[in-house]
Formats: structure tokens, sequence, C-alpha cells
């Protein structure tokens, strides 16, 4: 099987997949994420994941099957990683008390046969309505600095997602599921581990 990478440095999405057991090379692709504007956040996303997986594709010197993801959070406009405390705890006072959606974009290219695949999933996701205290005390915790919206489902934030629709790992920065049925469908690779012995 052709070595899979991952072009990513967020150690949550290489998780995701170590805890499949999934063997994986990670590689960064630094790409300046500011400078791609689309109003369209599903595109957005997708646009994002693509440059970054192309990025990795220039600095490749084998065969493989690269991944590369963008999640971006949109609530009535996008909810980027917050640049200090203070738009951290803007960004928990727009998402209280509201239904918001996390969307992750994703890219996967074959550099053996060329094959591209974008594609992306979405997630509702519902806060409760929390209080000046409460959100800053959740602020106070570090947690949300380097995460897109703000916050960390798989962390405090947690005790603050009332209710989600959709796929819990893509709101974590990686659709499992439907980036399984797109390797099985598009690269004939299953993440699924085979039967050994
Ligand atoms: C909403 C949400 C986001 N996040 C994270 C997932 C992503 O790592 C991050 C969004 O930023 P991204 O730009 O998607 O990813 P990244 O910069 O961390 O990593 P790379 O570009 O190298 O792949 O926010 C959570 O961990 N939990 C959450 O609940």
């Amino acid at each position: 099987m052709l070595q899979l990478i991952l072009a990513s440095k967020s150690p949550r999405r290489r998780e995701l997949l170590s805890n499949l057991g999934v063997p994986i090379k990670t590689m960064v692709s630094n790409i300046n994420e500011e400078e791609i504007k689309n109003p369209n956040p599903v595109k957005l996303a997708q646009e994002i994941a693509y440059r970054k997986a192309l990025k990795v594709k220039e600095d490749l010197d084998e065969d493989g099957i690269i991944i590369a993801a963008d999640t971006v959070v949109y609530c009535n406009g996008f909810l980027a990683k917050p640049k200090d405390k203070e738009d951290a705890y803007n960004m928990i006072t727009i998402l209280s008390g509201k239904k918001h959606q996390v969307i992750t974009g994703f890219a996967i290219i074959s550099t053996a046969n060329g094959k591209e695949v974008l594609d992306s999933e979405t997630t509702n996701v519902y806060f409760k309505k929390l209080s000046p205290e409460e959100i800053a005390r959740y602020v106070a915790t570090g947690e949300p600095m380097d995460k897109a919206g703000g916050y960390g489902i798989q962390g405090y934030g947690s005790l603050l997602v009332e209710r989600i629709e959709g796929d819990y790992f893509n709101v974590v920065g990686l659709p499992l599921f439907k980036l399984n049925n797109r390797m099985e469908k598009d690269f004939k690779i299953s993440l699924l581990p085979r039967i050994s012995g």
C-alpha cells in the first residue's frame, strides 16, 4: 500500500488517525491561510485543505497519498482561531445559546496517479447559554487558543456543548467516516485494519 501522509501540524488530526492504528507519516504544510478568501464556508474549508495538500506534494520526494484538512467555524460569520484571551471571550459570547456550523474540508491527493478528491463534512453544534462568569472560567483554562471558534469539544468544551447533529470527529478536525468512504470509493483503501494471520 502507498504511504499515507497527513499534511498537518494538528496533534488532534494525528491522534484521530493513530487511534485507528493507521500507519501515517505527518508533514507540516505551512501556508498562509489568511490569504485565502471565500464567503462560502464549505468552499473556503475545501480550498484551504487543497492548498495544504498541494504544499506537501511539492515537498514530497516519494509517492504517497496525501490527506489534508481544514476546520472552519461559522456562526453568521467566520470564527477563526482567537488572537488573545479577549478575542476568545468574544467568540464564546457569540456562540453562547446558539447553533453554529463546524465545517471540515478535506483533500486527498495520490501522487502516484495524480487523482485528487475534495470533499467536506458539516456538523451543527448547539451551545448552552453561558453566563459571563462561565465564559471567563472557560477562557482561563487556556483551551480556546489554538482552536477554530475558540473551543475544543474534546476538552472542557464538552461542558459547553448541549448537543450536536452529525459527526463528532468532524468537530475535532477530521470527519473519519466520510474520509474513509472517499478513501474506499476513490482510492480503494480502507482505514479498517485487515484481518491478520
Ligand atoms: C471546533 C474545534 C476545533 N478544533 C481544532 C481542530 C483544528 O486543529 C483547529 C482548526 O484549525 P485548522 O487550521 O483546521 O488546523 P491546524 O492549524 O490546527 O492544523 P493544520 O493546518 O496543520 O492541519 O481547531 C478542535 O480541536 N476542537 C473543536 O471542537
